[in-house]
């Protein structure tokens, strides 16, 4: 398989049977929700924001804002706009959780203190807390009026489960944006759901039954690209043997789901904002323009807005790409979905007469665990005590079991068994033979410590993301790191 097969999945979406929606308690049987019934209200209190100091001057700038995720920051697309050059174009990001806030430093150049302390990651920031960024000051505080925001009845969105009140409050949003079909980027963290938000989307739109067409920028080498997206003529490089259309070209009709969009290589990015703007792509070594009828929904598990900061990411593709915007929570702010999660899961794997090992003092021992590969590190979880019953360990700390790594992989601590060196063998096989048991075991313990994740792995082994993708797939543990 070459690399262009490797990170560019199409597939034919089927129409979601026409079902009414579950709104009942979670259920062992996943439902199928083919349009949102109406759900509750929820009220939301609204966001005080008082600017106390600007550049360095006192103020008395007090905004309200709906919504639970304020970006702040000198460029007028931030909704608090700070008139200070010392405050980056995109300084933080302050999210409500619950009844707290996390801020979050997006990579400004002068940094962002609270109480003179400097913050990357602050939680459980309390209301009344005052931000120091540049020369401002900004206090937060719940203000008295409320917002009211939807909250689904149902437990599910399609594939995507969720019975905490962030999920119930993305459902509805997600309907609408289905229906709307607009462009679309999703934020979240890895193992969030993403690909099944995308997934769903199209279901759900009008584009169901058009080709959908996945590429992972990440999977692709830099060089492969260009062509990747926008096709090429034979000729057009070195093992250009024929002519190729691009996912644009193929997706022709239908949409273009563009995963780790943070990973696109900055040279290509000028070049997908023409093509996003115009709906026009030229293959490789070709000079004619072919127009495309596509739906482009963009994923990534990074701060744009930091890799914008930094100059990894152009800002004005960032604008075009981030019109509407998509954030799924990660699972340690909606515990509250793991039991459902665990059913479901058990569903899918025809493993219900399994559900005794998953009772209440298990699932409360789940919601205490922080799940960093978030639902995907969930779902091997189960599938691990599955398979090895009550000994399976939570957390990538906790010791691996043996027969749940993937094949090859050595149990973490262990001391590996010494080979015994084979004579009858010529040496370099003899070597070849041993390289590649090493191999199998070291990925195989790579891939069962990042939860299948593949970019995640490739930083911690210090790997090239691409050249990781190849070995997995060398080996045969490709799979284990695309299965989820
Ligand atoms: N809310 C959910 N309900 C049911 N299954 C889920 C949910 N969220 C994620 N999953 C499952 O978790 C796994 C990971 O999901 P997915 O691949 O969509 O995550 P992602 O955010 O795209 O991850 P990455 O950023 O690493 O590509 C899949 O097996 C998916 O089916």
């Amino acid at each position: 398989m070459d690399e262009h097969r490797l990170a560019r999945k199409m597939a034919r979406m089927p129409r979601p049977p026409a079902t009414p929606d579950d709104p009942g308690p979670p259920s062992l049987a996943a439902s199928t929700e083919p349009r949102m019934a109406k759900g509750e209200v929820l009220a939301v209190p609204r966001l005080e924001l008082c600017v106390e100091r600007e550049a360095g001057k006192p103020a008395s700038r007090v905004m309200v804002l709906d919504g639970d995720f304020i970006r702040i920051g000198s460029h007028q697309s931030n909704d608090l706009v700070l008139a200070d050059r010392a405050v980056s174009r995109f300084h933080c990001i302050l999210e409500r959780v619950k009844s707290t806030f996390r801020l979050t430093d997006v990579g400004s150049l002068n940094g962002t203190t609270i109480a003179g302390v400097r913050v990357r990651d602050a939680d459980a920031i309390l209301p009344e807390c005052r931000i120091e960024l540049g020369e401002s000051v900004v206090r937060i505080r719940d203000a008295d009026a409320v917002a009211e925001t939807e909250l689904a009845r149902a437990v599910s969105f399609g594939a995507l489960q969720g019975v905490s009140v962030p999920m119930r409050r993305l459902f509805p949003v997600l309907d609408r944006v289905a229906k709307s079909a607009p462009d679309v980027l999703i934020e979240g963290e890895n193992g969030t759901g993403k690909e099944v938000i995308a997934t769903e989307l199209v279901q759900r739109g009008a584009r169901a039954d058009k080709p959908l067409v996945i590429v992972d920028c990440g999977a692709i080498s830099p060089s492969l690209i260009e062509s990747e997206l926008f096709g090429h003529v034979r000729g057009s490089f070195t093992g250009a043997t024929r002519d190729r259309a691009g996912a644009f070209e193929e997706a022709d009709g239908g949409t273009v789901f563009l995963d780790e969009i943070g990973e696109l290589p900055l040279e290509m990015q000028p070049k997908l904002l023409r093509a996003l703007a115009s709906r026009e792509v030229r293959r490789l070594g070709e000079s004619r323009v072919r127009k495309v009828d596509i739906r482009v929904i963009a994923a990534t598990n990074r701060r744009l807005e930091r890799e914008v900061n930094s100059g990894r990411f152009r800002e004005d593709l960032y604008y075009r790409l981030s019109v509407l915007t998509v954030r799924v929570p990660p699972l340690r702010e909606r515990k509250e979905d793991i039991g459902l999660l665990v059913h479901c899961f058990l569903n899918e794997l025809g493993a219900v007469d399994k559900v005794h090992l998953f009772p209440p003092e298990v699932i409360e021992d789940m919601k205490r665990y922080d799940w960093p590969g978030n639902v995907r590190e969930l779902r091997n979880y189960v599938e691990r005590r599955v398979v090895l019953g009550e000994g399976a360990a939570m957390g990538a700390a906790a010791p691996p079991e043996r027969s749940a790594a993937p094949q090859g992989a050595a149990p973490q601590g262990a001391a590996p068994e010494e080979p015994a060196a084979n004579i009858e063998m010529p040496f370099k096989e003899a070597k070849d033979a041993i390289i590649d048991q090493f191999e199998r075991r070291y990925l195989a313990a790579l891939l069962e410590w990042s939860n299948g994740n593949v970019s995640r792995a490739a930083r911690k082994a210090g790997l090239d993301r691409m050249y990781l993708h190849r070995l997995l797939q060398r080996h045969g543990l490709r799979r284990a790191a695309a299965l989820d």
